[in-house]
């Protein structure tokens, strides 16, 4: 692996405990310039892993609250009237930043999830008739509540369909739970201060050099395969969109080069091929009865796909 790459892997790692494929796929997902959707119970520590890692780039930091009173303009910015000076000045909103942490999108109306979701696809946001562009690195991580629904305002599919990875945070094995405890109670292995292991511009260039990365042809039908496939299988409702192929490409792309490869394998492509589905896909009234998850299905079809040599 890339040794920065490595070395930034170690160092999150000390920090969010017992996540380690989590922490992979947020920086995979980081690097092929897609967004995260986070779902976990709330006290999994889903707000310092996104802090660590804006903390471990050296980028900002911003979080917001979603709730139900919140106007897009809270998110984008808005333009007020200076009395002292006679102007009128911009201020722009939280969404200008490098990390942003959406917490429970699922909490707002439509209107204001709009807001986000546009000027994630559209990298820029336009105030009061005036266009802003985001910062070049610009990675959203918006988080749900999996267990707590009553109040909320489900994100529709085509919204979901913008994420690249859905991860799920569970609870870490019981061992690594203690070390968390330990960590926080004893304060051993704590580190307040996270000092960044690579610059915001180091970034940049690595992630330029992912365009490096090539996907053989029997790859690319791989792949295309797999999300034809969900499209094919009588245990999925609704299949995959033509941007989720594009994602499994991307991400596949990312994974070889955090792995120090200058080609994509078809494990790449398993690897990622799951955070990048769960939220496509809509399975069968019939499968759902049966209780069986969108993973368990995922995993089903991509291993029954002939792996190219
Ligand atoms: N895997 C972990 N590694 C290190 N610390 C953790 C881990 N899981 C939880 N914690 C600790 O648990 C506490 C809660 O974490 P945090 O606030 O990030 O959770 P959250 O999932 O964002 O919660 P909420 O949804 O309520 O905002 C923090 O003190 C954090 O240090």
């Amino acid at each position: 692996m890339n040794n920065q790459i490595e070395q930034l892997l170690k160092q999150y790692e000390q920090h969010i405990i017992g996540q380690s494929m989590n922490l992979r796929l947020l920086l995979c997902a980081l690097f092929s310039g897609g967004h995260v959707l986070l779902e976990g119970v709330p006290g999994t520590g889903k707000t310092k892993t996104v802090r660590t890692l804006a903390q471990l780039l050296g980028g900002n930091f911003n979080r917001i609250q979603f709730t139900p009173d919140l106007l897009p303009s809270d998110i984008t910015g808005s333009m007020i009237y200076n009395l002292h000076e006679n102007v009128f000045e911009t201020i722009k909103g939280p969404i200008f930043t490098n990390i942003l942490l959406a917490d429970e999108i699922n909490r707002t109306p439509a209107k204001t999830q709009a807001a986000l979701l546009e000027a994630m696809e559209e990298k820029q946001v336009t105030i009061q008739g005036e266009t802003y562009q985001l910062p070049d690195v610009f990675f959203v991580v918006a988080t749900q509540n999996p267990i707590e629904f009553e109040g909320t305002y489900p994100l529709p599919e085509a919204q979901q369909d913008r994420f690249l990875f859905k991860l799920i945070i569970d609870f870490p094995p019981f061992d690594d739970e203690k070390n968390v405890l330990k960590q926080n109670l004893l304060k051993t292995n704590m580190k307040e201060n996270t000092e960044p292991l690579v610059n915001l511009e180091q970034f940049i260039q690595m992630q330029q050099a992912i365009h490096e990365v090539t996907i053989s042809d029997q790859v690319l039908d791989y792949m295309m395969r797999i999300v034809y496939e969900t499209r094919q299988s009588e245990r999925i409702r609704y299949g995959a969109s033509t941007r989720a192929a594009i994602a499994i490409g991307k991400a596949a792309r990312a994974w070889a080069f955090m792995e120090q490869r200058d080609y994509v394998t078809p494990d790449d492509v398993k690897i990622v091929a799951k955070p990048a589905l769960r939220h496509r896909i809509h399975l069968a009234p019939h499968i759902e009865l049966e209780g069986a998850s969108v993973d368990y299905v995922i995993e089903e079809l991509v291993g029954s796909i002939p792996v190219p040599r």
